[in-house]
Order: C-alpha cells, then sequence, then structure tokens
C-alpha cells in the first residue's frame, strides 16, 4: 500500500450527478479542461429552490472538468454572496464538517489592500494588480526572479496548509484592457500522460509544502494568530504540511498529480536532493510541454472562474503592469477542503472515462 495514503477513513465514494443544471447552457472549453456558462447567474443558483441539489451538481461538474467559468456578467453579486457561495459548493460536495471558509494568513498583509467597496473581510484574499507590483518589486529585491520563468506562477491554492482548498472561487471585478488572463491545467490529464509504471513509484511519493513568504520563522509567528484558518487541522503554524505527490479528488474519485510541482512544493520527502529536483523538473516540464491540458480565462467585467484545486494547477499572468494606468482587481473565497489522501483503488479521469483525452 502507498505510503500517500495517510487514513483509510478519509476515502469518499465519487458523487453522481442528478441532472439539476441540465436547463444551463454550456460549451466545454477544450476536451480535456474547463465548461464555460455564457449566460447562467450565480445568483439564480443561490435563489433557487433546489438551491442544495444544484451547487452539489456544480461541485460535481467543477470537479470533473477541472474548472468553471461564469463569462455573464455576475455584477449582483454581493461579498456575502460570493462566499457563501464557496462555502456550499466545499460543504454539499462532502467536505469535513468542522472546515469552513479558508482565512488567508496574508489577509492583513499590505498587499491584501481593500476590496472594491473599501472593506476587508478575512475571508477574501484581494487580488489587486497595483499592490502586486509593490509586492513583486520587493520580492524581486531579496530574491532575483528570472524574467523568463513564468512557470513559477502555478500552483493550488493553500497548500500550505495541513487541509488545503478544495475549491476557490474568484469574481473579477475590475479588469485591465488587456492582459492579466488565468490559466488551468488539468492535473488528471499530467497523472494520465504519465508512464504506467513511473505513475506507480510517484504515488509512494509525499511532499513538503510551504508558502514562500512563510518560510521565515519571524513571518510564520506572525500569521499564526489567524489560527485555525478555516480548520481545526490547521492550526499547525508551521506552514510546512507533507501532501501526496499523487492525490485522489473526493468528488469523481480520480487521481491527479498534485504536490509535485508549484510554487508551493519545497521539497519531495525521503528522496535525495538530486532526484527530488529531477522529479519536480520532469513534472513541470511534462506540464509546460503540453499545453492542450491549459484552459485560459480571458477576464471580462464581473465574470467568475470557480476551480477544484485537488485536480488542477492555476496560473496568473503577469501582465497589468505592461498596461500603464490599468487595474485588475478581483476577489476570492477558498473553502477548506480535507485532509488530500491517495486511493490506491481510485481510476485516473481516462480510465474512468473510457476515452483517449
Ligand atoms: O490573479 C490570478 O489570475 C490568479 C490568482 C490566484 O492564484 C488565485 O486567485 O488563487
Ligand atoms: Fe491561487
Amino acid at each position: 500500500m502507498p505510503f500517500a495514503l495517510l487514513d483509510t477513513k478519509l476515502i469518499h465514494e465519487p458523487l453522481k450527478y442528478s441532472g439539476s443544471l441540465d436547463h444551463l447552457e454550456f460549451i466545454e472549453v477544450t476536451p480535456i479542461i474547463g465548461r464555460e456558462y455564457p449566460t447562467a447567474k450565480i445568483k439564480d443558483i443561490l435563489g433557487a429552490s433546489n438551491i442544495e441539489q444544484q451547487i452539489r451538481d456544480l461541485a460535481i461538474i467543477i470537479s470533473e472538468r477541472g474548472v468553471c467559468f461564469f463569462r455573464a456578467s455576475q455584477d449582483d453579486l454581493e461579498v456575502e454572496d460570493l462566499k457563501k457561495f464557496t462555502d456550499l459548493v466545499g460543504k454539499l460536495s462532502g467536505r469535513p464538517k468542522e472546515n469552513g471558509l479558508h482565512v488567508h494568513p496574508l489577509y492583513r498583509d499590505p498587499a491584501n489592500v481593500p476590496m472594491g467597496n473599501g472593506k476587508t473581510d478575512e475571508n477574501i484574499y484581494v487580488i489587486n494588480s497595483e499592490a502586486q507590483k509593490k509586492m513583486y518589486r520587493s520580492m524581486i529585491k531579496n530574491r532575483p526572479v528570472e524574467p523568463q520563468d513564468l512557470a513559477r506562477e502555478w500552483h493550488s491554492d493553500a497548500t500550505f496548509e495541513s487541509c488545503p482548498s478544495d475549491f476557490s472561487c474568484l469574481l473579477m471585478q475590475e479588469t485591465p484592457p488587456h492582459g492579466g488572463d488565468t490559466l488551468w491545467y488539468s492535473g488528471y490529464e499530467l497523472y494520465d500522460r504519465i508512464s504506467p509504471s513511473f505513475r506507480a513509484y510517484l504515488e509512494t511519493l509525499t511532499a513538503t509544502c510551504a508558502q514562500p513568504v512563510f518560510r521565515t520563522a519571524s513571518a510564520a509567528g506572525n500569521y499564526a494568530i489567524m489560527s485555525p484558518r478555516g480548520s481545526p487541522l490547521n492550526a499547525d503554524d508551521s506552514f510546512a504540511p507533507s501532501h501526496p505527490v499523487i492525490r485522489t479528488n473526493r468528488v469523481t474519485g480520480w487521481k491527479s498529480v498534485f504536490a509535485g510541482l508549484g510554487l508551493h512544493v519545497s521539497r519531495i520527502n525521503d528522496v535525495y536532493t538530486y532526484e527530488d529536483q529531477m522529479i519536480r523538473e520532469y513534472l513541470m516540464r511534462v506540464l509546460t510541454r503540453n499545453h492542450d491540458c491549459v484552459a485560459r480565462m480571458h477576464w471580462t467585467k464581473n465574470s467568475v472562474a470557480i476551480w477544484n484545486n485537488s485536480c488542477v494547477f492555476h496560473a496568473a499572468t503577469p501582465d497589468t503592469h505592461l498596461v500603464p494606468g490599468s487595474l485588475r482587481l478581483g476577489i476570492r473565497a477558498s473553502s477548506i477542503g480535507e485532509v488530500p489522501y491517495l486511493d490506491p483503488n481510485s481510476t485516473s479521469r481516462r480510465e474512468a472515462l473510457g476515452s483517449a483525452t
């Protein structure tokens, strides 16, 4: 049995779609990843008489497709609606009962400036291109960044927590005239592109995850006051949990690459340094050489994306500063899911769908 399987009690039965969203118009973004709803309003889902059934079904669709885009303007979506919606998607798709919305350790950081309405909220992470510009400037001063290496942007939310995020939902309130796209990458398909023997090896591995800005003890200490950050299990202030490199998605039951690459993965455990580098570089190389696994969102004002962090990686495109005077402002809520696990009896996405893609 792979040691990345932490606890058999964590294993969930895959959920079944009931058909409650069949009335919504949609297009698949690519054969592999993403679904776009061109006209649907999240507010209507929240006001539906069968809200619980619709949200549970939506959680299943997001988990199968990785990410869903709500293209129509969601300008009637208040901050409280965004929080309620994200919370319900996590709750109704079976996250542990004691978990709730993530409290981002950086929410009081100067970079996490007030939302468009001038307020702050512990459950809302603000994405503001002006504040990011300042933060990047100071980061670059301390740790020079290769300008051509945007691969550093790939990540999955809150993997620096023992219980990371299952669903994240981002409402983009202000958009630059061009640029500022976000990309999502299918961790299911990444898994399916690895040879069976190498997959079997990766399934035995875990990795230590850490947010780069929390790696100093004083930073971690400052953020510790925000415990428990969405789950009693996130009371650990080390910000360096271990997660399985291959993970089962609790909603679909499909295997995905998880803690094998990206911004927050600091070390593959129990291997030598060269092996750690080799495994992470290999996975990143498969990712960057297979752009058909990407769904890309060109944001329009008040559009929304909601994704399942346990089966997709995502990356911002930090080019807003190239458009002088433009502002990109988004607010994000994240639900806290289960402790990541690998069910050795789970299947890959392609196996489950019986498909070539
Ligand atoms: O700014 C973006 O495009 C994505 C930001 C992000 O990583 C997130 O909202 O989780
Ligand atoms: Fe993110």
